[in-house]
């Protein structure tokens, strides 16, 4: 997809977990993690079922709490207006079924909401964006059907196309490829070449790097919470659990449905 953003010299942390440990209540999934992703880096999270991958990722994003150490994204701490604005997220095992009748136009604008703020109008290149996003993903011909009745396969494809609309700076996305057939991941990998050849960061957690071992050069194995490899995804062989992937089911109603609610009571049009 064309970006609007200049692409940018490749300097700094993208992200910096030092004795980092995250989970939920007051209970570490991650353990004392060190870690450094460097911006333009393209990272695999690898690891078997529970091994913490996925709550290491939503620490970044402020969805699953620190607990301990630090943890900083684009040299900021989590939950900053700034790291809000500039991270893109496909979460796990949503599909976009919900209460909602959203279509895949309204369902990619949401991605752009966070660059608008609460006042500004949509202009031409918020529309262009999202677009480009929606063609990227190569559901450009379904722009005005209702999500409902994609199939689950590209439903996934809208939420990476919700993320990518967002033109961020670090692109976060937890199985993109589960559930996706094999020409569809063939696309979502041509798209993050060329999202990664933009500057973007990547991170993605999969259990099938092998579809994406084009663009992602890095990986990073979870075991326990704790970080057991971090080296050349070729280097990784034997990590990535394909004993399991998760089927795309399930509403994503928590996620999605307030902010269809907000800009559909916005009355901001794309
Ligand atoms: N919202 C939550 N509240 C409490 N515990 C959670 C929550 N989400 C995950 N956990 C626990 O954290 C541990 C790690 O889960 P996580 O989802 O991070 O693993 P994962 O490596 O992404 O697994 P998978 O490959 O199955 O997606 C699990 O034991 C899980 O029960």
């Amino acid at each position: 997809m064309s970006s609007t953003r200049a692409a940018e010299p490749a300097v700094g942390d993208a992200f910096r977990l030092r004795g980092a440990s995250i989970g939920y209540g007051d209970v570490p999934v991650v353990k004392d993690v060190d870690l450094t992703v460097a911006r333009g880096e393209a990272v695999a999270v690898l690891g078997s079922n529970g091994s913490g991958k996925t709550t290491l990722v939503r620490g970044l994003l402020g969805l699953a709490a620190v607990l301990g150490g630090e943890v900083r994204v684009l040299g900021h701490p989590v939950g900053h207006a700034r790291v809000r604005r500039a991270i893109g997220y496909v979460p796990q095992r949503h599909t976009v079924t919900g209460a909602v009748p959203a279509t895949v136009r309204e369902v990619v604008s949401v991605g752009r909401l966070a660059r608008l703020g609460v006042l500004r109008r949509p202009g031409a290149a918020d529309r262009a964006a999202v677009a480009n996003a929606v063609a990227a993903v190569g559901l450009a011909d379904r722009l005005r059907d209702p999500v409902a009745s994609l199939s689950g396969g590209q439903q996934r494809r809208v939420l990476v196309a919700r993320a990518l609309a967002a033109e961020p700076e670090l692109l976060v996305m937890d199985e993109p490829t589960a559930g996706v057939d094999a020409a569809s991941q063939a696309t979502l990998a041509a798209v993050l070449a060329r999202v990664a050849a933009t500057g973007t960061t990547l991170v993605v957690v999969t259990h099938e790097p092998g579809a994406l071992a084009d663009v992602l050069t890095r990986a990073v194995v979870a075991d326990h919470g704790r970080i057991s490899y971090d080296g050349p995804l070729a280097g990784a062989d034997g990590f990535a659990s394909s004993d399991h992937h998760h089927p795309p089911t399930g509403p994503a109603g928590d996620y999605l449905e307030p902010e269809h609610l907000r800009l559909r009571a916005s009355g901001r049009e794309y």
